[in-house]
């Protein structure tokens, strides 16, 4: 018998990130076999506005899939398939005949639209799109951005509606980069606030209240599928994209109704994977794409956005300068037994989920001259708790059943003391899987599933280990008062800004 040796064994995921891109090469048991990561520049031109150079972001890409390969000696022909994940609601617009941007990309935490969230929000309220798209107005999502972008300047507005100028989210504009080809995948689109979430197809209703042309949006694909042949890495399929918080549910094997997962990064994101017809939600979680492969049903999520959680740690560092490193955090933290009363709601870009408080700003409550340094880095810690603590209630309220385990990953689940504290307050055990970088391996996954690499999700849901479980040790009196303060922090926090 002729035994035939496989030539392609690896799978590259591109992590396209808020702060920077990464590549990591998995094998086919979901092991990460290489790695490189490039930050790219935040500018922040005015109070509340963010944004990205796309060419940069396109060089960090090129740079660390290229740096992923050379460091174990592969070459793109050892390679099966490239799937990508982006960071979501980020605005690309570029002319369609030279692939140049046209100015920076805005990015999903800029608040430059308030004006025009809270106009159209005067007209029918915060929630009059939720049943075509599944989100409330906010300035989060990409078509408000795109708005604002072309009402001023009308020579844009003229050449979008002529199909000369390109809108895309970041997944678009690198697939473009990568392949030529111009298209979207689903999960992504489905955070424009432009797609209507039963047809899968943008919505003509959306499109006339934000006055967006058709003819500037990309075509809405699959997330699983080939989409081209990536030219600057010898021909590779690009296979997969994914947003970065669907990958993630996709990497943490959640194929099922009923599983989550939450990461926590620079914010925290809380999905649950709700079947293959859309959830609407009523307690402010946003309903969206989870994946979609190939021409299957497309699968749903529940999912509860947190602005600011590792950035709140971060502002520690770099604002207060009361830790020199986000690890620190833990020492300090971990020096007292409690918060000494002292409670933050870090809402500096006002409350995501589920409150979407635009108006709301962070509060320091229950000071007094007793709370020391060592407080306040508990008090930040305990805030990301009790905020997925907010969206875990309106899961738990919204899909009816309770949370029974919640897989974690991102950067913050390094921090054992907040793990711990996580699920004292959730009331149920909080999983680390041994591979944390879920966002990537969703992508891969993806990827793999589009070109055969990995048979079914069978298989990808036999590669998830635990490696970390942290049990609830609370008493239900000290949860509920727990619960408690942080109530009254939030309400303090409300209504602050005009
Ligand atoms: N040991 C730690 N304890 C607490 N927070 C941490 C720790 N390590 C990193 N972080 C926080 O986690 C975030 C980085 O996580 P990461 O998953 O890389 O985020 P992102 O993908 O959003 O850039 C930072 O905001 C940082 O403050
Ligand atoms: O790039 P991250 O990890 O900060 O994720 C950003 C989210 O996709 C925003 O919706």
């Amino acid at each position: 018998m002729v035994q035939t040796v496989p030539v392609t064994r690896y799978i590259a995921a591109i992590d396209q990130g808020t702060t920077s891109s990464r590549c990591i090469v998995f094998d086919a048991a979901g092991t990460i076999v290489s790695q490189a990561q490039r930050e790219h520049g935040q500018r922040y031109p005015r109070p509340g506005w963010v944004e990205h150079d796309p060419v940069e972001i396109w060089h960090r890409v090129e740079a660390v899939t290229r740096g992923a390969l050379d460091q174990v000696g592969l070459a793109p022909a050892d390679l099966a398939a490239i799937g990508l994940t982006n960071q979501r609601e980020t605005t690309v617009l570029w002319d369609a005949a030279t692939g140049e941007p046209i100015g920076d990309a805005i990015v999903w935490q800029d608040t430059r639209t308030d004006k025009l969230i809270a106009e159209l929000a005067a007209d029918g309220g915060q929630d009059r799109f939720r049943d075509r798209c599944g989100l409330p107005l906010a300035t989060y999502f990409s078509a408000p951005k795109i708005r604002w972008r072309l009402d001023r300047d009308p020579d844009l507005r003229r050449r979008a509606a002529d199909g000369a100028v390109r809108f895309g989210t970041v997944d678009t504009w690198l697939i473009e980069r990568m392949t030529g080809a111009y298209l979207t995948d689903v999960t992504n689109a489905s955070r424009t606030m432009l797609m209507n979430l039963a047809t899968l197809d943008w919505d003509d209703t959306l499109l006339a209240a934000f006055d967006i042309p058709r003819a500037m949006l990309p075509e809405i694909r699959p997330s699983s599928q080939v989409y081209g042949e990536a030219r600057p890495f010898g021909g590779v399929p690009v296979a997969a994209a994914l947003g970065d918080q669907q990958a993630a549910l996709f990497g943490q094997a959640c194929y099922s109704p009923g599983e989550a997962k939450c990461t926590y990064g620079t914010g925290s994101f809380l999905l649950m994977h709700t079947g293959d017809t859309p959830t609407p939600s009523r307690r402010g979680l946003l309903t969206t794409v989870a994946y979609r492969i190939g021409d299957q049903p497309a699968a749903y999520a529940l999912e509860g956005s947190i602005a600011v959680t590792g950035a709140l740690v971060q502002w520690l560092r770099d604002n207060l300068g009361i830790i020199g490193s986000a690890r620190e955090v833990n020492e300090l933290a971990a020096r007292v037994p409690d918060s000494g009363g002292c409670v933050i709601v870090p809402a500096f870009s006002g409350l995501f989920a589920p409150h979407w408080r635009p108006d709301a700003r962070g509060v320091i409550a229950g000071l007094t001259g007793f709370v020391t340094r060592d407080h306040l880095a508990r008090a930040a810690l305990e805030s990301t708790a009790w905020q997925v603590y907010d969206v875990v209630e309106a899961m738990n309220a919204e899909a009816d059943t309770d949370l029974t385990a919640l897989k974690v990953d991102g950067g913050m689940t390094a921090s054992d003391l907040l793990m711990q504290f996580q699920s004292d307050v959730l009331d149920v055990p909080v999983l680390r899987p041994s591979v944390s970088e879920t966002t990537c391996l969703g992508a891969a996954y993806a990827a793999g599933l589009a070109v055969g690499f990995w048979p079914d999700l069978d298989a990808l849901r036999a590669n998830w280990a635990e490696q970390r479980r942290w049990t609830p040790r609370m008493s239900a009196a000290a949860r509920a008062g727990g619960a408690r303060r942080w109530r009254k922090a939030v309400a303090r926090s409300l209504d602050w800004t005009d």
